[in-house]
Formats: structure tokens, sequence, C-alpha cells
């Protein structure tokens, strides 16, 4: 297993944020992770990407318990977050190299992999040139390249289509299921894009800290009776009777 989430409980102060959630995710496997406000989503992120220690459960990244082993699991790990983290006024390549370097990459070595990276998203002749100049889309591709920049098996991506057009939210959802596919990488994608889930994929409901679904989108329509999935969201979160 890429990710394994047992009995993961947290609270903060007296409020309860997750409530003994388990799901696990399998090498290569893509799942969407979904749920209204306040579900859980940014206090599940931070405990996988170590933001926030963890209280009451287990998480395994590439079978390696994250609170024993923390170093050995960030490199199993990369994380695009909702913000972007790149800066604007470096080149694409000075900000890929502080994070090659973080990782022990030498300089030639994080160059040819930048290379190999953004070579699909002809990208590969905007290396020196500084991120300020890039689209969103491209600003993303750039971010998504970093997260891959050490190889990482499971990437995880909070919110990363946010503030994109219609078109770069496609090329982005398709090339990371490329990336699953093609290279075995793991990926939760944190989405309420619910237009972005595709009948096929895994999706992974959270409603006030509780898993209340994990099953393939076109299974969890099909239970509910609902032709489109943000119908059998907001029917299986209760959103739907909230509304009327
Ligand atoms: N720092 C904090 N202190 C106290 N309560 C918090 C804190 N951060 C989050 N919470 C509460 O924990 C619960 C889960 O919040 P979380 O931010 O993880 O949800 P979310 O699914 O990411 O929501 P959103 O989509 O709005 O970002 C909510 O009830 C929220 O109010």
């Amino acid at each position: 297993m890429s990710i394994e989430v047992r009995d993961l409980s947290f609270h903060y102060a007296q409020r309860a944020a997750l409530h003994d959630l388990n799901f696990s995710l399998k090498t290569g496997e893509f799942a969407a992770l979904l749920g209204p406000n306040g579900a859980g989503k940014t206090t599940l992120f931070s405990l996988l990407t170590r933001l926030h220690r963890l209280q009451q459960g287990q998480i395994l990244i590439a079978g390696i318990d994250l609170d024993v082993k923390p170093r050995q699991v960030m490199r199993h790990l990369g994380v695009v977050f909702q913000q972007s983290t790149l800066d604007l006024d470096l080149s694409v390549l000075q900000n890929l190299q502080y994070h090659g370097a973080l990782h022990g990459l030498s300089a030639q070595e994080t160059r040819q992999r930048a290379l190999k990276a953004l070579e699909p998203w002809q990208l590969a002749d905007r290396l020196h040139e500084r991120v300020r100049n890039l689209n969103g889309g491209h600003r993303r591709r750039v971010e998504i390249a970093r997260a891959l920049l050490h190889q990482p098996s499971v990437l995880l991506l909070d919110e990363a289509t946010t503030g994109l057009d219609t078109r770069a939210r496609q090329t982005l959802n398709e090339h990371v299921r490329e990336l699953c596919q093609q290279e075995g990488l793991s990926v939760l994608w944190t989405t309420h894009l619910i237009d972005e889930i595709q009948p096929k994929d895994r999706v992974l409901i959270l409603h006030q800290g509780q898993l209340l679904a994990d099953d393939q989108a076109a299974h969890l329509c099909q239970q509910t009776g609902q032709a489109q999935m943000q119908q059998a969201f907001e029917q299986i979160t209760g959103l739907s009777k909230e509304m009327n």
C-alpha cells in the first residue's frame, strides 16, 4: 500500500476535526477526496505532511510509519499545496534547484530531472524564465514537477486546480492520471470541483470529520440513484436537505 490511514482522529482543543478515519491507497491508484467546508480535508493533509502532530491513529506511507520514521516518509511524499509556494522572482530552474538541494540532489541531477519533467508540457525551454511570466496553469505544472523531483511514490494535491480556467484544469487532470498509469504514482487529490471527477475514479467523501463514502464515482451515483456526482455528493453529505 502507498498510503494507509488507520483509526485516525484529531482534535483542536475541544473540537473534533477527524474521527476514526480508515482508508488506504494502492500503488498507482488515484483517489479524489471530497468534502464540504470544515469536513477535515486540510486537517488530514496537515497530518499527512506533518504540519500537525499525530494525536491518535497511524499513518503509513510506502509501508513506513510516519510517526516512527518521518524523514524516510518525506522522501516518498510529493506535495502541492493549495497556495502556490513558488518564488515568482526566481526562474523555474532556480525554484526547482532549491527543492532539489533540500533532497540532496546535485545541480546537474536537478536540471536533468527538471528538463525531463517539464518536456511533456512544452516548458523545458522556459527553464530560465521567471515564474512571474508563466500563466497559472504553467505555474501549477512547475509545482507538480517540483513535487516530483525527488521521485516520490505518493503525490498529495490540495485543491491544485483552484483558479485555473477549464482547459488548464482538464490538462492538469489528465496529466496527473497519466502519471498514475504510466509511473505508478499514487495520488490523493483534494478538490471541491466535482466536475473534475470521472466515473471510474475512486472517491472518498469526508463530512464532519468522518469518511461517509469510499467507492467508485459511478457506484456512488448508482447507490444514490443520481445521474451526477454532484447530486450524489449532496445526498451523501445531507447538503441537498440543507439546501431545500
Ligand atoms: N486551527 C484550528 N483551530 C480550531 N479549529 C479548527 C482549526 N482548523 C480547523 N478547525 C476546525 O476543524 C474542522 C475541520 O477543518 P478543516 O480546515 O480541516 O476542514 P476543510 O475540509 O479543509 O475545510 P475547507 O474546505 O473550508 O478548507 C472544522 O470544524 C474547523 O472549524
